[in-house]
């Protein structure tokens, strides 16, 4: 942001902007429809995309400037009214915004803007706002259920930036590294999906750039801008580029970390996280691969996507479905829905432990083994907590026996003050794993050997969690189809913090058209979720604006729709199942996509998806065929209610489990070589037409 806004704006005012565009295009058959298209609907000016994305980013130099996204302004309700309870819930902080210039009407002229070079404001007049952002060159269709994230700010235009190549690819976006040809500095542009604009999908990325916008910290990533345009359907959001990402840098072969060093990228953690927590905001997925490093070893937290607020005022439940898996904490995957930063704290546990032992700590492939992981490594909770906790899933999940704590056993490598904040983060009870604050005065912070300042530390090659992926499965694309046993090194000797929720590059697996859609069940509590596309097309909000389930499919009253990723080579499944219940689908998801089809088909109307959770033996279809359009699957395993009694065998429950995964492997492994087999057939038909 600093960097732009502190440099002058050559004010080419806003209309003429489309037009500096179409000079310079090279398809000038394109850019003439800019002017044209203000009223524009929905599905025409997503005809434009392609055209104008493809001509959108430059190659060449430009010396043409074009007008800088502004100075944030304090958000402020700004959406239209059907926004609802959403919009409370995202607003609820706005009077804590770090920024705040407010657009005055005069802001407007753009005599007025040209006379003002460090800042443009749009004006706001109440019920002209939502014009003056399209006139400021946003698509209306953001404007219109998106106002307050880009209130007071002006679109970046695409063609003012090189792009340069792709860094990354996580489940809803896509991460650029680019040129910003007005300042020559290299950014990160993560382009945003929607799915056909959907006004959920907006509102998502929306809450994502509030987030972001009420964010100011060293150790925080800052949102310097957006690229859009008023006939884009897509958004770019603009941030400083980090050469590394901790998973990345920790998987590195030969780069061990001194204890010194993973204090100075705890210590930075914390106080990032330690800011947002102060600023009202919960991150929820704290991982390596979101934690990213420049050059000088600096830290900053990433991917905003799934936070949102918390505090006292939060009366809407959040999801229980938020965190990657193998970072997420116990009362989340019990089904809590009233939390706070304590999650984040859990995840913060896991990586401190993880930067010390080498590889994750609790690499689950599913939830359920999730939470036997943790049980087994943290005990499990007390008889007090089990009654106190009401959590949704604490009848299923209590064990016979009480697991007992062993964290002190299992890294009694650690030096002591290390250990004795793992103790307390790890704390299967919430409230005994303290805060930032507590985490920054612990022993291991005021302790020799203190952290190291960043800038001493060794300066690494760049490396990300992505090239980590692409070098693995390259390695193992070479190996050919790994044997079991190559699997199950694999998965126990996963790289830290894979990021299991990417869709890994169709070339990896040539099987991405596979990913297939299904949908669970509304797990909003009262049943009032909005359903639709969300974060960028992939999910659904109930009515606090909670993303609780991503897929592609349409939307469906009172679903969940979700993207389950299935049908992958069986090499993926621990990393998908990783973090894939994180952002969305249940394990069953992955291990048999048409377990998630039945819960749908067969439980539209019923709120309590405790069912995902649990595996109803093959015979106990019974109730599947008088369900409305369940169908003739006969393959086809559905739920029906709890199949474990309160009380219920975990280990029975996680046999079978493990059963399940292992057919799912199977059936991967076999779907893969079909669809090797059909490759091969069409290239050899295809053949002899020379192509
Ligand atoms: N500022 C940046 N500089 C360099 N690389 C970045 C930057 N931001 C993101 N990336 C890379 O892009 C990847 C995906 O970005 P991000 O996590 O924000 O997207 P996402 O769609 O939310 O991903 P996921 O679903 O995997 O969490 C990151 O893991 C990182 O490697």
């Amino acid at each position: 942001m600093g960097c732009n806004c502190s440099k002058g704006i050559r004010a080419n005012e806003i209309e003429d902007n489309n037009k500096n565009v179409k000079a310079r295009r090279s398809k000038p058959k394109n850019s003439n429809k800019t002017s044209k298209k203000k009223n524009k609907s929905v599905s025409s000016i997503k005809a434009n995309v392609g055209s104008e994305e493809r001509a959108g980013f430059v190659n060449g130099s430009s010396n043409e400037s074009t007008l800088k996204f502004l100075i944030p302004t304090d958000a402020k309700n700004n959406a239209s009214s059907d926004d609802g309870e959403k919009k409370e819930n995202l607003e609820r902080k706005s009077s804590r915004s770090i920024f705040q210039r407010r657009p005055t009407t005069e802001n407007n002229n753009l005599a007025t803007l040209q006379q003002q070079p460090k800042m443009i404001r749009i004006n706001s007049v109440s019920n002209g706002e939502k014009g003056a952002q399209v006139m400021a060159g946003w698509p209306s269709w953001l404007a219109a259920v998106a106002g307050e994230a880009i209130n007071g700010w002006i679109p970046r235009k695409a063609d003012s930036f090189e792009k340069l190549e792709k860094i990354g690819q996580g489940t809803y976006s896509s991460v650029y590294k680019a040129r910003d040809l007005e300042t020559n500095q290299i950014v990160a542009l993560k382009k945003v999906r929607f799915a056909n604009m959907d006004p959920e999908s907006v509102r998502f990325m929306a809450r994502e750039i509030i987030i972001l916008r009420r964010l100011d910290h060293p150790n925080v990533m800052k949102l310097e801008g957006l690229i859009t345009s008023r006939v884009s359907g897509s958004m770019y959001l603009i941030f400083e580029y980090m050469e590394h990402d901790l998973a990345g840098l920790a998987s590195t072969p030969g780069v061990k970390f001194s204890e010194a060093q993973i204090k100075c990228y705890m210590k930075q953690l914390l106080h990032g996280l330690e800011h947002c927590h102060s600023r009202g905001v919960l991150h929820r997925d704290i991982k390596g691969s979101n934690l990213l490093l420049d050059h000088n070893n600096n830290l900053k937290i990433g991917d905003f996507g799934l936070a949102n607020f918390y505090g006292e005022h939060q009366k809407q439940p959040l999801t229980s479905r938020v965190v990657t898996l193998w970072y997420r904490p116990p009362e989340l995957l019990l089904g809590s829905t009233e939390y706070g930063v304590t999650v984040d704290m859990w995840s913060t546990g896991c990586i401190l432990a993880e930067l010390f032992n080498g590889k994750p700590i609790m690499p689950g492939r599913t939830e359920v083994e999730q939470l036997h992981k943790i049980f087994k490594l943290c005990g499990s909770p007390s008889e007090d907590y089990w009654k106190r906790s009401k959590l949704t899933h604490a009848t299923i999940f209590k064990p016979q026996h009480p697991y007992k704590r062993c964290v002190a056993e299992t890294f009694k490598s650690l030096p002591s003050s290390a250990l004795a904040l793992v103790e307390a983060l790890l704390a299967v009870e919430p409230d005994a794993r303290g805060t930032t604050a507590d985490a920054l005065q612990s022993e291991f912070f005021t302790t020799k050997p203190f952290a190291s300042d960043p800038s001493s530390l060794p300066k690494y090659q760049p490396r990300k969690e992505i090239d980590v992926r692409l070098r693995d499965e390259e390695a193992r694309r070479k190996k050919g189809t790994s044997s079991k046993q190559n699997e199950s090194k694999q998965a126990s000797k996963a790289v830290p913090a894979p990021d299991a929720n990417a869709e890994l590059p169709a070339s990896i697996q040539g099987q991405s058209n596979q990913i297939s859609t299904s949908e669970v069940l509304n797990p909003d509590r009262d049943g009032t979720a909005q359903s639709g596309y969300t974060r960028y097309g992939m999910s659904s909000v109930n009515r606090n604006g909670e993303s609780v389930m991503r897929g592609s499919s349409p939307p469906r009253k009172d679903l969940r729709s979700q993207r389950s990723f299935v049908q992958r080579g069986g090499a993926q499944l621990s990393r998908f199942s990783n973090s894939v219940a994180a952002r969305d689908a249940s394990h069953f998801a992955i291990a048999n996509p048409r377990w998630f089809e039945d819960s749908y088909n067969g439980r539209q109307n019923d709120g309590d998806w405790s069912q995902r959770l649990l595996v109803k033996p093959k015979h106990s279809t019974k109730a599947k065929d008088s369900r409305p359009g369940y169908g003739e699957k006969t393959e086809r395993m559905n739920y029906s209610g709890p199949l474990v009694s309160s009380g219920g065998n975990l280990d029975e429950m996680l046999k079978e489990h493990e059963r399940q995964i292992q057919l799912a492997v199977r059936k991967a492994r076999v779907d893969k070589k079909t669809s090797r087999d059909n490759n091969g057939q069409t290239q050899a038909f295809l053949a002899p037409n020379g192509r």
